[in-house]
């Protein structure tokens, strides 16, 4: 593939979707042929394989009945951990370390109600100030469950510059008081990715239990959650890997802490051949299934089969390769063709530091999202001020790229957003 230098035309765009070893995925996919879908960092598009999976599990229910439980191409008893199987290259752990499950706001609660043991002085949890709401929420909720003030008892690290976190803040904020840390893999907005092993290791090093929320860079980004020996994880399945909406989530935990009863128990939580012993006694799963909690929703993670197949096809590594070269070839366009027009580049640079999406800022850039709307781009907004704009290396072309840069620039040079009110919408 080439690579950088990128040249600044429409016929050098096409030469690099000729050039690309993925470009086949992108027929397995649902494309809407009259706009270009930038938003797969917040949800994933359809595919064809992740219907026919769904549709199959719905045929079971529809010919079988409860028999579904056990029979069928995809028995439903064990879907979860069949899930966690597929998925386990993606964040490199074993299969056992792995379940399919939940949301990644319940997976927090679960984990946090598993992992958060506050004894003497080391009573704290430490965040950052930049991390996803709903993580926050949860935070707060399980310190107020402890009978903790969460602003004396959550801390939140703060930002230099409003984008990143520096990771030498985040070692400083780890202190003998600290009993649990929970950070992003990749930021939502800034698409910071953290060095995961390196604060894995200082956490480690305190006596510290570390958890990662990888939403934003599971399916995008390799990981080695074993081999950095991370405590435990959660991501949700609908943004890379493209699941649906509400699909079900997932959750990680290193097997050194297998045995470890959860906080939050439910009867799917049991071993398998005793679950249906109906006993008052639970006897929860030898591994990362004794974390779940009730009946599984199937049909939110049934298209899962059928999409994560196509990640196994195509390669974790090389999807993280033509991610890193597309969202390069964004950054470098937008630089050369928006300049001048009050836009900053707000994810780093580094490849080593980055996600799978770009950041881009502006000070009109709830409108400038309207306008790119109309002009049938669908990008994210996130407040104040950030465009957030993901090609995946699924299913988006250099040349979709190029077009989305082109409309951009009309967009500025012709002044279309001032139509619209610099405001966003209720779902942003
Ligand atoms: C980083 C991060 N954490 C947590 C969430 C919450 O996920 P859910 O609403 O599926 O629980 C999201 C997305 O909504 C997210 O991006
Ligand atoms: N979970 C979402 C939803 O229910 C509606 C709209 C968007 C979302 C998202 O996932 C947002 C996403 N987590 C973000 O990075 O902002």
């Amino acid at each position: 593939m080439s690579r950088e230098p990128f040249y600044y035309s429409q016929e050098f765009a096409r030469q690099l979707d000729n050039e690309d070893e993925l470009a086949r995925f992108r027929d397995e996919f649902y494309v809407n042929a009259e706009s270009i879908y930038m938003d797969g960092n917040s949800l994933g598009l359809l595919s064809r394989r992740a219907e026919r999976t769904l549709l199959k599990v719905v045929d079971a229910w529809k010919t079988q009945g409860i028999d579904g439980w056990l029979q069928g191409q995809y028995p439903w008893f064990y879907l979860s951990e069949k899930l966690a199987a597929l998925s386990a290259p993606l964040v490199g752990a074993s299969e056992d370390e792995i379940i399919v499950t939940g949301s990644t706001t319940t997976n927090l609660h679960q984990l946090v109600a598993t992992f958060y043991k506050p004894e003497g002085k080391k009573t704290k949890i430490l965040a950052d100030e930049l991390t996803f709401p709903s993580d926050i929420y949860a935070l707060q909720s399980q310190l107020q469950l402890h009978g903790y003030e969460p602003a004396e008892h959550l801390i939140q690290v703060k930002s230099r510059d409003g984008r990143i976190i520096a990771e030498e803040d985040i070692i400083a904020a780890m202190t003998d008081e600290v009993a649990l840390i929970i950070l992003p893999t990749v930021l939502y907005r800034s698409g910071q990715l953290l060095d995961i092993e390196r604060l894995t290791a200082e956490a480690h090093a305190r006596g510290i239990l570390i958890g990662f929320d990888g939403c934003h860079s599971v399916g995008a980004v390799p990981h080695h959650l074993s081999q950095w020996d991370v405590d435990f994880a959660f991501w949700c399945n609908y943004k890379y890997l493209n699941n649906g909406p509400g699909g079900t989530a997932s959750l990680y935990v290193n097997r050194k802490h297998f045995g470890r009863s959860p906080g939050l128990a439910g009867w799917f939580g049991s071993r398998k051949d005793k679950q249906f012993d109906m006993e008052h006694q639970f006897v929860p799963a030898e591994h990362a299934g004794a974390f779940q909690i009730g009946t599984p929703h199937i049909l939110s993670m049934a298209p899962l089969i059928g999409s994560l197949e196509m990640f196994a096809e195509a390669g974790i590594e090389k999807l993280r390769a033509k991610s890193l070269h597309i969202t390069s070839y964004m950054i470098d366009l937008i630089e050369q063709e928006l300049a001048g027009m009050g836009f900053t580049i707000g994810n780093p640079r580094d490849d080593l530091r980055r996600g799978g999406h770009v950041c881009l800022e502006h000070e009109e850039a709830a409108r400038i999202c309207k306008s790119l709307k109309e002009n049938k781009i669908v990008p994210d907004f996130r407040a104040p001020n950030i465009i957030r704009l993901a090609p995946v290396a699924l299913y988006t072309t250099y040349d979709e790229v190029w077009e989305t840069v082109q409309r951009l620039k009309a967009i500025m040079v012709e002044k279309q957003y001032e139509k619209f009110e610099n405001t966003r919408d209720v779902v942003a």
